[in-house]
């Protein structure tokens, strides 16, 4: 990518600012008492702050996870190994329209291109639903020889975590740790390679636009160029996240803002770019089965508190917004707030 396109050009209220603040505020959380067994009081106060995270900030970071640094290292490793080929290889494993995964290097956020390329791949290898319109069938590069061992490898500790941070999030909304695991049999989860190349007007574009993201959580690793940040609905300012080595960037989506009934916020976040070092990240989308409908609870609603949205089909909904981020369309893309039953 060369000059900036105006495709790529951001409105004037959404280009990034000069000075930035940097972090402050942010959930640490050490997962270490999901290691040690039987310490009732640490884990108590682990549920606490997770609670408190997915309240205040929709958003934190988190150390001791238990993903083995080799396997970060590794899949960082292929990721950058197919990306550093030329144009031509990446696209013989290139998603179009209809089949969602594989590598593309023109998705628009909201409409506006993003200045990034990126490699989708599916966890499971599950069969494509009739209803729903997109294929989800991953496609494999043949260069390097080890990416699909070790995506698929990486993409096991994803699941692990995930399953460990969705029962947290279920014990601080009083519910059975095990609450939310029937909504991932058959799990549409996937796991997205970014590399935002050099920019040569990086105050005029952005690496993704501000958006939220959809599903349940989203578990990320950056390098340490940074530039991606959020905006807390406490702070109304955006903040830039201060990459720390081998910690886990945790964002809840609005999956599990819906199942809680607003409880729990989605945060919206975006990705600044730079003119001097290319930056990669690796998000992991935690993600319902297709068959899902999401909606608000039983457990967390009541006449007080009913049902702050109508239940959606989240095979539909996934399809139609990865469809939709393919190419510019006149229109909105789909949201959540669409299924609001209040105002
Ligand atoms: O690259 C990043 O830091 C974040 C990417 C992101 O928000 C996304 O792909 O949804
Ligand atoms: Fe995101």
């Amino acid at each position: 990518m060369g000059e900036v396109d105006p495709a790529f050009i951001q409105e004037p209220e959404h280009r990034p600012r000069v000075t930035y603040i940097e972090g402050q505020g942010i959930p640490l959380i050490d997962l270490s008492p999901i290691h040690s067994s039987g310490d009732v009081s640490a884990i108590e106060g682990l549920v606490k702050e997770i609670g408190n995270a997915c309240k205040e900030w929709g958003f934190f970071q988190v150390i001791n996870h238990g993903v083995p640094l080799e396997k970060r290292q590794k899949v960082e490793d292929v990721s950058r190994k197919f990306f550093a080929q030329s144009l031509e290889d990446k696209r013989k494993v290139r998603r179009t329209e209809k089949a969602v995964l594989g590598y593309y290097d023109t998705e628009h956020t909201k409409n506006v291109r993003d200045w990034k390329e990126v490699f989708d791949y599916n966890i499971e290898e599950h069969t494509n639903d009739k209803e729903v319109t997109a294929e989800w069938t991953n496609l494999w590069p043949e260069y390097p020889p080890e990416f699909r061992k070790t995506c698929q490898e990486y993409a096991q500790e994803m699941v692990k975590l995930a399953f460990k941070l969705m029962e947290l999030v279920a014990l601080s909304l009083g519910l059975p740790a095990d609450r939310f695991h029937g909504f991932f049999k058959d799990q549409t989860s996937f796991v997205r390679f970014n590399r935002y190349p050099t920019c040569p007007n990086p105050h005029l574009a952005l690496g993704v636009g501000r958006h939220k993201d959809s599903g349940a959580l989203t578990i990320l690793v950056e390098d340490d160029v940074g530039g991606l940040e959020v905006k807390p609905k406490t702070y109304g300012e955006w903040i830039r996240v201060k990459p720390i080595p081998n910690a886990y960037i945790i964002n809840i989506g609005d999956t599990i803002k819906v199942w809680s009934n607003d409880k729990y916020e989605s945060v919206e976040h975006r990705v600044i770019v730079n003119s001097e070092r290319d930056r990669f990240s690796i998000p992991f989308f935690f993600l319902p089965a297709l068959s899902t409908m999401v909606k608000p609870l039983e457990e967390l609603t009541n006449e007080q508190n009913p049902a702050k949205y109508r239940a959606y089909n989240w095979g539909e909904f996934i399809s139609t917004r990865m469809q939709s981020n393919f190419q510019k369309l006149d229109v909105e893309n789909l949201q959540i707030c669409h299924f609001k039953t209040t105002k």
